[in-house]
């Protein structure tokens, strides 16, 4: 048994980073042939979880899951940090590294409180938060009321069982990592796509720091990677932000990849909907999408991108 680790691994405290971090000790367990007590989770509260009652695009975005990690890499508190990829802003400081990417579970979202979008209720009470799945429920079923939902899943899920909304969503793979498997109704993506990078655990490390970078590309899946790197590589062609209602998918199968889009007006009035199939290594394919998806967007969608194609 090591005395002192060989990893230091930062991770948020909620029990579904909790099971994410550990996933990551096991994969750099195995691939190095360590015992567990090479890898310390250090856990910490993140700003994100400490503000429950408004929707995060209002309280300052995505860096409230990362901010305090961050510092932590900065001052070598950790030596990396685990994170659900879809919660990393998009344009992250040069000085982290995306390190390693997990292999990706099930990337769909699920519906909890009804078997489908088309069987929910007259007038349904829909608890979310991400403007991707506001606007995307009441883009197919205007009908519908959206309110504010935060918390950790198991939180969510007992605001539904108490009666405060008659359905919300939650990610599949959030979920099946839980054990909650038997939960929710999987949405088919051909009519419900899932936010850029959701089912993907990034670690970052010190985009400096050549032995955690080693380390950690011992656990890095290629092909998780490619289709996730694609995946925000148009939401920053996009000039999105966190009220920016983006749906993306990108399906790899060897050498290429398939991406479905589609972007909403806050409201839900308006989509439009792309599709490219290109070569992983095509980097630019992404911007060429986001640029095709603009040119063709009402200004009703416009308004809410930059809309700054590479
Ligand atoms: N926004 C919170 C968040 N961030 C990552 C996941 C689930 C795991 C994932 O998508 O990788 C969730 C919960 C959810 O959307 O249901």
């Amino acid at each position: 048994m090591p005395d002192t680790p060989y990893l230091k691994l930062g991770t948020r405290t909620s029990p579904l980073a909790m099971v994410q971090a550990q996933e990551a000790r096991a994969r750099l367990c195995a691939a190095h042939g360590w015992v567990e007590s090479a890898v310390e989770l250090v856990p910490v509260i993140a700003s994100g979880d400490k503000v429950q009652d408004r929707a995060l695009a209002e309280i300052g975005g995505k860096a409230l899951w990362t901010k305090e990690l961050d510092a932590w890499l900065a001052d070598g508190t950790i030596d990396a940090a685990v994170h659900s990829l879809k919660d990393v802003e998009t344009v992250r400081p040069e000085t982290l590294a995306i390190a390693a990417v997990l292999p990706r579970a099930d990337k769909r979202d699920r519906l909890v409180g009804a078997s489908s979008i088309a069987g929910l209720p007259q007038g349904a009470v829909v608890g979310t938060s991400a403007p991707r799945r506001a606007a995307q429920v009441l883009y197919a079923r205007p009908d519908c009321t959206v309110v504010t939902f935060r918390g950790n899943v198991a939180t969510r899920l007992a605001k539904l069982q108490a009666g405060d909304v008659d359905a919300t969503f939650l990610a599949a793979a959030g979920l099946d990592r839980l054990g909650r498997d038997d939960i929710g109704h999987a949405l088919d993506p051909a009519a419900w796509l899932p936010a850029p990078a959701q089912g993907a655990i990034a670690i970052e490390c010190r985009a400096g720091d050549s032995a955690a970078l080693g380390l950690l590309a011992a656990i890095d899946h290629a092909p998780t990677r490619a289709e996730v790197m694609a995946e925000r590589a148009l939401l920053l062609a996009l000039g999105g932000n966190c009220h920016s209602p983006i749906a993306v998918l990108c399906d790899g199968d060897g050498d290429t990849l398939t991406m479905r889009a589609a972007l909403f007006s806050p409201a839900g009035q308006t989509r439009v909907d792309g599709e490219a199939r290109f070569v992983a290594d095509d980097h630019d394919a992404p911007a060429r999408l986001a640029a095709d998806l603009l040119a063709r967007a009402p200004s009703g969608i416009t308004a809410y991108f930059a809309g700054r194609p590479a």
